[in-house]
C-alpha cells in the first residue's frame, strides 16, 4: 500500500504485510504463568475490590500473585492494599511494590508524585502505559497475574487483550437491568478476542439483614444466572453489599478480609494451572 503507516493496530486494511499478532513479550526477567483479566461493562461496580480479593485469596493458598492495575485514570489498587511507598527502578526496569502478604503490584499511582494527580492523557498514551506495565516491569516469578481493567470495551481493554496473553477473564457486574445489558457487551468482547470467561461475579447482589438474616435485593432481582446460562459460563459468585468490603478497601486492609464469597471463583482461577 502506498499510504502505509506501518501501524496495523489503527488500520483496518487486510494487506499482505498485515501483522496478525500484537502480543508483546514481557520483561526478560518476568516469568508469568497465567494472566486473568478482571473486567466490567460499567464503572463503579466493584471490579477493583473483586480483583484485590481474588489476589488475596490465591496468595493465601500459597500462590505467587500479582496485580497489574490497568485502570490508569482511576487506579484503586494501591489504596485497597494501603501501599504508601513509590515504585523504584533499576537499570533493567521498574520494580513492582510488594504488599504486606507478598502480592506484587504495579499501578500508575505508584509512579505519580501525588496520589491525587489526575492522569489527563490521550487514549494511546494510556494504552502505551499499560503495555509498559507488562514489558518494562520486572515481575519475576508469578503464578497468577490479575489485570484490573478499566471499565467498558474501549481502547485500553482492547490493547490489553491484544498485547497481553490473557488466559481468562472474570466479569464483575451489579444486579441492575442496565448493567446486565452492558455486561453482555464485555462478555461478547471476550468472545471476539477468543478469551474464555472463567466466571461472573455479581457484586452488591443483596443486603443481608444483620438481625433476621433475610436477604434483600436492594438493586433488584439478579439476572446473573440467565446471562451465565446464555453464554455457557460455569462459575457464578454473589457478593453482598457490606460495610466489611467498603471499609477494608477504603482503609487499605483488604488483605485482612475473609472474602469467603469468592472462594470458588479463586478455585476456578487456580484450576488454570
Ligand atoms: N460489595 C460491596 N459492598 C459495599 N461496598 C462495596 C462493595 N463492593 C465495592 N464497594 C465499594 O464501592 C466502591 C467502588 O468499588 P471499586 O473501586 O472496587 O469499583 P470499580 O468497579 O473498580 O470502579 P471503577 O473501575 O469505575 O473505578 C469502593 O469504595 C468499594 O469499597
Amino acid at each position: 500500500m502506498s499510504e502505509c503507516t506501518h501501524d496495523c493496530e489503527s488500520c483496518g486494511q487486510d494487506c499482505s504485510e498485515r501483522k496478525t499478532s500484537f502480543l508483546e513479550e514481557p520483561h526478560r526477567l518476568s516469568h508469568i504463568k497465567k494472566v486473568i483479566g478482571v473486567v466490567s461493562g460499567k464503572g463503579g461496580v466493584g471490579k477493583s475490590s473483586v480483583t484485590s480479593m481474588l489476589a488475596v485469596l490465591t496468595r493465601r493458598d500459597g500462590f505467587k500473585t500479582a496485580i497489574l492495575d490497568a485502570d490508569v485514570t482511576g487506579p484503586s489498587i494501591p489504596k485497597a492494599f494501603g501501599l504508601k511507598q513509590k515504585a523504584a527502578g533499576t537499570e533493567e526496569g521498574i520494580l513492582p511494590v510488594r504488599t504486606k502478604t507478598g502480592i506484587d503490584v504495579m499501578s500508575i499511582n505508584l509512579l505519580l508524585e501525588n496520589d491525587t494527580d489526575p492522569v489527563v492523557w490521550r487514549g494511546p498514551v494510556i494504552a502505551g502505559t499499560v503495555k509498559q506495565f507488562w514489558t518494562d516491569v520486572i515481575w519475576d516469578d508469578v503464578d497468577f497475574m490479575f489485570v484490573d481493567m478499566p471499565p467498558g470495551t474501549g481502547d485500553v481493554p482492547l490493547t490489553v487483550f491484544q498485547s497481553i496473553p490473557v488466559d481468562g477473564i472474570i466479569v464483575v457486574t451489579s444486579p441492575q437491568q442496565l448493567v446486565s445489558m452492558i455486561v453482555e457487551k464485555a462478555v461478547k468482547m471476550a468472545e471476539m478476542m477468543n478469551v474464555p470467561v472463567l466466571g461472573i461475579v455479581e457484586n452488591m447482589s443483596y443486603f443481608e439483614c444483620p438481625d433476621c438474616k433475610k436477604k434483600h435485593a436492594v438493586f433488584g432481582e439478579s439476572h446473573i444466572e440467565d446471562i451465565a446460562a446464555k453464554y455457557g459460563i460455569q462459575n457464578i459468585a454473589k457478593l453482598p453489599i457490606t460495610g466489611e468490603i467498603a471499609s477494608a478497601c477504603d482503609k487499605g486492609i483488604v488483605e485482612l478480609l475473609g472474602a469467603q464469597w469468592l472462594n470458588e471463583m479463586a478455585d476456578a482461577v487456580e484450576n488454570l494451572l
